[in-house]
């Protein structure tokens, strides 16, 4: 497979690590609007750049045909709009705000935990996330997908950076120094905790589902998510 790299920091790096060890080429490393891109060179493009700069990347691809596997976070106001250009371009896209197979069993177990707490009114949730101090975005994408999760399956109706009421849903962000994520929910009552959690080691994990997912997508046309490359039910 020939795979253009959009971004070409911590995970674009070892992305190619990966895909090259998988049998892959690196055909292009764009990390500048203004560099020229050879789209037909490409059989899928893998975006992990900025929030700033992923609609574009992504969108360009949908025009030259070229499906997409996304992995950047804090743009999806526009999701909706690349959805669009996806489809009138019959292209194909895959964006998940994490990519590793142990977040989406995580994202899993945190929805069947949702469920059980959702009538349990003595418990309140509550999130915290950490990452390195590079981050540009807060909350991460993760712990808003998490919190999507709970919100689907609880009365809770929306989520906010440190403030709980009963229908919103507090998120904690910190951020120190390398850490590559770390993401917990946890139900308190006044006598006892639950608490799950997921401790990303190294980025390895979303690279690697990142490239399973490239390989997936090919010869397919639509709009898809980790849940069908992973068949996770
Ligand atoms: N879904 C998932 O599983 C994961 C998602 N992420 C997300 O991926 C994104 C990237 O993370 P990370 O690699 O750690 O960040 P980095 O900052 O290390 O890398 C981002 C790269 O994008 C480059 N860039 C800037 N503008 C453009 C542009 N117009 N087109 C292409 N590239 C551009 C930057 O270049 P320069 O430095 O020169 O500006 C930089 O090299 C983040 O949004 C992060 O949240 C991260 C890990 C896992
Ligand atoms: O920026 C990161 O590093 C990460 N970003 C993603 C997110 O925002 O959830 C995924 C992972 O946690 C690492």
């Amino acid at each position: 497979m020939k795979i253009g790299l959009f971004g070409y920091g911590k995970m674009g790096k070892m992305i190619e690590q990966i895909a090259q060890g998988r049998g892959h080429s690196i055909v292009a490393k764009i990390d500048d609007p203004s560099q020229d891109v050879d789209y037909a060179s490409m059989d899928v493009a893998i975006d992990f750049s900025t929030p700033e700069a992923a609609f574009d990347n992504i969108t360009n691809c949908f025009k030259n045909k070229v499906p997409v596997i996304s992995g950047t976070t804090g743009w999806l106001d526009k999701y909706s709009q690349a959805i669009k250009i996806c489809e009138d371009n019959k292209s194909a896209f895959i964006y998940a705000s994490n990519f590793s197979l142990g977040v989406n069993i995580f994202f899993e177990l945190n929805k069947h935990l949702a469920k059980m707490m959702g009538g349990l009114n003595q418990y309140k949730v509550a999130m915290e996330e950490i990452h390195h101090t590079q981050k540009l975005d807060a909350p991460s994408g993760t712990a808003i997908t998490l919190a999507e999760g709970i919100i689907e399956n609880t009365k809770y109706k929306n989520w906010e950076l440190e403030k709980s009421n009963d229908s919103t849903i507090s998120i904690t962000s910190l951020r120190e120094g390398m850490v590559p994520g770390t993401h917990s929910i946890a139900y308190t009552s006044s006598v006892d905790t639950i608490e799950i959690k997921h401790e990303a080691h190294n980025r390895e994990g979303f690279a690697l589902g990142a490239v399973i997912a490239s390989e997936w997508i090919q010869g397919k046309t639509g709009v898809f998510s980790m849940k069908d490359v992973l068949n996770l039910s």
